[in-house]
C-alpha cells in the first residue's frame, strides 16, 4: 500500500518536497495551500496526486505530514493539528529553518498519535512560491532532522525511509545547537547581505557609477539579499537571541579590522585574510566521502549567442556530465568566464584537454 503523505504549505520548499516525493511509486501526495493558484498549480503539473480544501480531513488518514509554511504559520498549523483525531498514528515534520520554536511546540504537544520529527534541508534559493520549485533541490544537501522529546526512534528512522527519494544526506541535531550554527552560516550571512547592499544603495546617492562598478564580487556576496523579505524577516526574529549575539561580534570584528587599516598593521592584516581564505578554501574539501565532491574548470568565453551551448556540446560530445555551471563576471561585448563543475577529477582533466585542443583558454582549480 502506498504511504499517504500530506504537504501542507506548497511554496519553494513544500513544493520541491512534493514533487521529490512523487517521483517514489510508494507515495500518494496530497497537498494544500491557503493560495489558491499554488494549489491548482502543483496539481495541474503533477507535483500532487490531489489537492484537498480542508486540512483536518485530509490529515486523518495520513502517513506522513510535512509543514512547507513560513516558521510562524508552522508553530499555528501545529497547534491545529494537536486537536485532530487521527485514524491511526501520524509522523509529522517540517523544513523552517530555525527550530526551537517549533520544538517547543512540539514538545507541548498533547496527543499521543503525533510523531513530531523536525526537519531542514540545507538547500533553497533566493526564490519564493510553487513556481521555483524543484524536485531536485535537495539531491546532496545537508538534510537534519531533530526528533522532539518523546518521539520514538522509529519515527525518526521512517522518516528517513521517505526522504531517500530527495538523495540529500540526512544528519540529526538538537534545536539549538542546529540554530546556532545555522545562524553562522545561512542567517547571519543573510542579514549582512541586506546591510552590504543598503551602504552600496546609501553611497550610490553621491557616486553615480556604483552600481556599474557592482561586479563579480558585489553579485556573488550579496546574491541572498534578492531572497523573500518576509521569509527572512521570520527567520531573524525566531533567531532573534543568537543574531543579536552575532552582531555584537560581528561589529567587535569590525572595530579590530578599523584598527589593523588605521595603525597600519599591514602583517595582521595579511594574517587575517590569509586565515580567512585558509578556512574558506577548506569549505570545499575535494574528498570523495559522505558529501560529495566537486573539481571545477574556469573558461573564457566570449559573450556571444551560443557560446555556453558549444562548450556544453563538446563535453556532452565525450559524455562529460556538466554538475554545475556559473557565468562570472559576463559584460557584453567582452569575454566573461564560465565556471563549470564536474564531479571526477578524471572528468575534469578530460574536460580541460578537450577544451584546450578547441582553442579556450582555461583554468583548472587543484
Ligand atoms: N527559501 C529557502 O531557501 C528555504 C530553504 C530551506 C528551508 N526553508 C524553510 O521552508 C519554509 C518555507 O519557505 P519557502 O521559501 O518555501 O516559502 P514560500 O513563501 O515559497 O512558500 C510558503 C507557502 O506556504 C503557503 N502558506 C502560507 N500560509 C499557509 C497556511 N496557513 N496553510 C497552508 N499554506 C500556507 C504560501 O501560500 C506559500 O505557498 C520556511 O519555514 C523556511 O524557513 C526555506
Ligand atoms: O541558496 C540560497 O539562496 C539560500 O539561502 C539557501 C539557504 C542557505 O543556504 O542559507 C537558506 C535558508 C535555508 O534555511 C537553507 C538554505
Amino acid at each position: 500500500m502506498r504511504r499517504r503523505i500530506l504537504v501542507i504549505g506548497l511554496g519553494l520548499i513544500g513544493g520541491s518536497l512534493a514533487k521529490s516525493l512523487r517521483e517514489s511509486e510508494d507515495n500518494y501526495i496530497t497537498g494544500f495551500d491557503i493560495n489558491h493558484k499554488s494549489l491548482a498549480f502543483a496539481e495541474m503539473n503533477e507535483i500532487i496526486h490531489e489537492s484537498c480544501s480542508d486540512i483536518t480531513e485530509a490529515a486523518k488518514n495520513a502517513d506522513f505530514i510535512f509543514l512547507g509554511t513560513h516558521i510562524t504559520e508552522t508553530v499555528e498549523i501545529l497547534k491545529k493539528l494537536e486537536q485532530i483525531t487521527f485514524d491511526h498514528d501520524v509522523i509529522v515534520s517540517d523544513v523552517s529553518s530555525v527550530k526551537q520554536a517549533i520544538h517547543d511546540t512540539a514538545n507541548a504537544i498533547n496527543n499521543q498519535q503525533i510523531q513530531f520529527v523536525g526537519g531542514h534541508p540545507m538547500a533553497g534559493s533566493h526564490k519564493k512560491g510553487i513556481t521555483a520549485a524543484k524536485g531536485h533541490l535537495f539531491e546532496n544537501a545537508i538534510y537534519v532532522l531533530s526528533p522532539s522529546a518523546n518521539c520514538l526512534d522509529s519515527a525518526a528512522d521512517k522518516l528517513e525511509e521517505v526522504l531517500t527519494v530527495t538523495k540529500s544526506h540526512i544528519i540529526q541535531l538538537k534545536a539549538n545547537e542546529h540554530d546556532e550554527m545555522t545562524g553562522v552560516v545561512s542567517h547571519f550571512p543573510h542579514l549582512i547581505a541586506s546591510a552590504l547592499v543598503q551602504q552600496a544603495k546609501k553611497w550610490s546617492e553621491t557616486h553615480a557609477y556604483i552600481p556599474k562598478l557592482a561586479a563579480g564580487g558585489f553579485r556573488d556576496v550579496t546574491r541572498i539579499a534578492s531572497s523573500n523579505p518576509e521569509l527572512w524577516q521570520d527567520i531573524f526574529y525566531h533567531n532573534k537571541q543568537k543574531m543579536v549575539k552575532m552582531i555584537d561580534d560581528w561589529t567587535s570584528e569590525m572595530v579590530e579590522l578599523k584598527e589593523m587599516l588605521e595603525e597600519n598593521h599591514k602583517a595582521d592584516l595579511t594574517a587575517y585574510l590569509q586565515q580567512a581564505k585558509d578556512y574558506r578554501d577548506g569549505l570545499d574539501v575535494k574528498e570523495k566521502g559522505a558529501f560529495p565532491a566537486y573539481y571545477d574548470l574556469y573558461v573564457d568565453i566570449r559573450d556571444q549567442t551560443g557560446a555556453i551551448a558549444t562548450v556544453a556540446n563538446l563535453l556532452a560530445g565525450e559524455n562529460i556530465n556538466i554538475t554545475n555551471i556559473r557565468i562570472l563576471e559576463i559584460r557584453e561585448g567582452i569575454t566573461g568566464a564560465l565556471r563549470l563543475s564536474v564531479s571526477t577529477k578524471d572528468e575534469q582533466l578530460q574536460s580541460y584537454d578537450i577544451l584546450k585542443q578547441n582553442g579556450y583558454d582555461l583554468v583548472l582549480e587543484e
